[in-house]
């Protein structure tokens, strides 16, 4: 019996105004209801969309995360939003280090990990984001990345519970490129050793670890079916209710 129930999630990034934003999530949210699929659906919305998008699917089984939140509960950090201020709004999951994030905020793994550490605080699962550069990749540097990436962005206290891995190599990202499945693969198992390392084999056992970076409905399907790959977190697709329920459909 397969022991994690995939993860789909959709990014939705610096798109949506109130009634785009609505409109997506209250149609996946029907569609939800009237063919549950066998997976664990998630969007993550703008902060702006958090609270509108949490109260339009309240009670479907949509789930609604956040982007990014602040290491901090409170205080002077103007233009942050905190892990319980999500929460606050109903979101059950929140995005961190993104890398998006590391790139035009400089974030580092250590402020990842505190981020993480304040979602959990918060009651939020961490979907705690790592990947290779194209240069590191070329490099060949892929997995030492990977692992001093997730070293020091997993907080004290992670569990599969409170955690998701999410490996989304940059130079996929927006790109439609991805890498093989066979680099996949192999990325995947080495976070699933990580993680046993880290937090025992029956713990990594349960971990959910997503693929991203231009998962479509034309790739999902041998993505999801890699062994390690316990589902997607999905840009650009996820903004298109067809596209991001088809990839659904076929995990
Ligand atoms: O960054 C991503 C999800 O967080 C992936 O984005 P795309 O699916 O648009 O490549």
């Amino acid at each position: 019996m397969m022991a994690r129930r995939p993860l789909i999630a959709g990014n939705w990034k610096m798109n949506g105004l109130k009634a785009d934003g609505e409109a997506l999530a209250k149609a996946l949210a029907a569609k939800l209801k009237a063919s549950p699929p066998a997976v664990d659906m998630l969007v993550c919305p703008p902060a702006t969309l958090v609270d509108r998008v949490a109260q339009a699917v309240a009670g479907s089984a949509l789930a609604v995360g956040g982007q990014d939140c602040h290491a901090e509960k409170s205080g002077a950090h103007t233009g942050d939003v905190a892990a319980v201020m999500l929460k606050d709004l109903g979101a059950s999951h929140v995005i961190v280090g993104h890398s998006e994030r590391r790139a035009d905020h400089g974030e580092t793994s250590a402020d990842v990990r505190a981020k993480a550490a304040a979602a959990h605080a918060a009651g939020l699962v961490a979907i705690i984001c790592l990947g290779e550069t194209e240069a590191e990749r070329d490099g060949g540097r892929t997995l030492a990345v990977v692992e001093s990436q997730f070293a020091e962005s997993l907080p004290e206290g992670a569990s599969p519970d409170n955690t998701v891995i999410a490996y989304e190599p940059v130079w996929a990202i927006g790109t439609g490129r991805t890498p093989t499945l066979a680099e996949v693969a192999e990325v995947h198992r080495t976070i699933r050793d990580l993680a046993a390392k880290a937090l025992g084999k029956d713990a990594a056992g349960r971990l959910r670890i997503l693929y991203g970076g231009s998962m479509k409905p034309s790739n999902a399907k041998e993505l999801l079916a890699l062994e390690d790959v316990d589902g997607g977190l999905i840009g650009g697709a996820s903004l298109k209710v067809e596209d991001f329920w088809a990839i659904a459909q076929s995990a």
